[in-house]
């Protein structure tokens, strides 16, 4: 079977979109699961990703995204993936806004300014947002994690846990205060009593009322440089936790650049808006084995857009530094 591939990235969280309307047959869920695991392995020639993102057509959307993440296992939002989606979408239809179809909502899309010079950038909406943790789902006593010490997860920190739909667990860190977060995502990502679905584990540093970093181990990849729902869920616990004003944008650092939320509050109910890169990386036409698991690349064209995103992703790595030495 043939499937063109484009590689992307949203903040160096890459991805494989593939859009099942141009494939000459449907994809059988278990083939589209097994070709995520073959694409994703970082052994691979084309070089592996974070998870593969599948479009398809929608009764009530543009068109539907689909997340695979580099597992096999499927997310309900990607918000990094879902701003290479808009624009993948935007370019083949010639439109700026519009919206998506993912697992549990339709969210608007749109191309918005450029995060920086020759950077593709869009702007996508994370919701529904939910502390309910029947939502997460996620195991405990009270109904919701808010800004709580759990001992079980360290004696020091406070963690909040939030769908936005996908399941993030967050706490913030002084300096660089990240060093047990490997083996906690790692435990709460296998057999364990609270977040039996597994959880996006970020730790977060406050640089100011306006910006912070944001450090992810993603469930079913590990780290990555970085998430754009956990970016999202992070900048409405700082706005919840450590104030500011809503609605004003919020710089967010991460292992791969920066991108910038918004989080807004109608009456108990939030939203955010993710705003970042867009990157295409190349394309190329593959041949794929019937049962999947082997891929024969027949040929690549490469763009010349990761040069402007890393002069921006060196910037962004140069304020993180000098904060980290304030
Ligand atoms: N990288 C994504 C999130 C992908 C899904 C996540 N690993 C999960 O299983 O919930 C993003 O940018 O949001």
């Amino acid at each position: 079977m043939k499937v063109t591939v484009k590689k992307v990235h949203g903040s160096g969280n890459d991805f494989y979109i593939i859009d099942e309307m141009l494939l000459s047959e449907a994809l059988p869920e278990e083939k589209r699961r097994q070709l995520a695991l073959t694409l994703c392995d970082r052994q691979q020639s084309l070089g592996g990703a974070d998870g593969v993102l599948y479009v398809s057509p929608s009764k009530t959307a543009l068109a539907r995204m689909r997340v695979i993440n580099s597992d096999g296992s499927e997310a309900s939002m990607c918000g990094n993936g879902l701003r290479t989606v808009a624009r993948y979408l935007a370019e083949k239809h010639q439109l700026t806004d519009f919206t998506v179809e993912t697992m549990k909502a339709i969210l608007k899309v749109s191309e918005d300014e450029p995060l920086a010079e020759g950077i593709p950038t869009y702007r996508v909406e994370i919701s529904p947002v939910t502390f309910a943790k029947e939502t997460l789902p996620l195991v405990i006593d009270g109904e919701q994690l808010y800004d709580e010490r759990v001992p079980a997860f360290s004696e020091q920190l406070h963690y909040s846990a939030v769908a936005v739909p996908n399941p993030h667990l967050i706490s913030f860190v002084e300096g660089a205060d990240f060093a047990d977060q490997e083996k906690l995502a790692r435990w709460l990502n296998s057999d364990n009593p609270y977040f039996t679905d597994g959880v996006n584990v970020s730790y977060v540093r406050r640089f100011s009322e306006d910006a912070i970093f944001v450090k992810t181990y993603e469930r079913g990849v590990g780290f990555t440089n970085a998430c754009g729902t956990a970016m999202s869920a992070s900048s409405l616990m700082a706005r919840l936790i450590h104030g500011g004003d809503f609605e004003r944008k919020i710089d967010v650092y991460n292992p791969g650049g920066r991108v910038q939320c918004q989080v807004y509050r109608e009456a108990d109910t939030y939203r955010i808006d993710l705003i970042g890169n867009a990157t295409f990386v190349f394309e190329a036409e593959l041949v794929i084995s019937a049962d999947a698991k082997a891929v024969t690349v027949m040929s690549q064209t490469t763009t010349a857009e990761q040069i402007a995103y890393e002069r921006m992703a060196q910037q962004a790595a140069q304020f993180v530094e000098a904060q980290s030495s304030i």
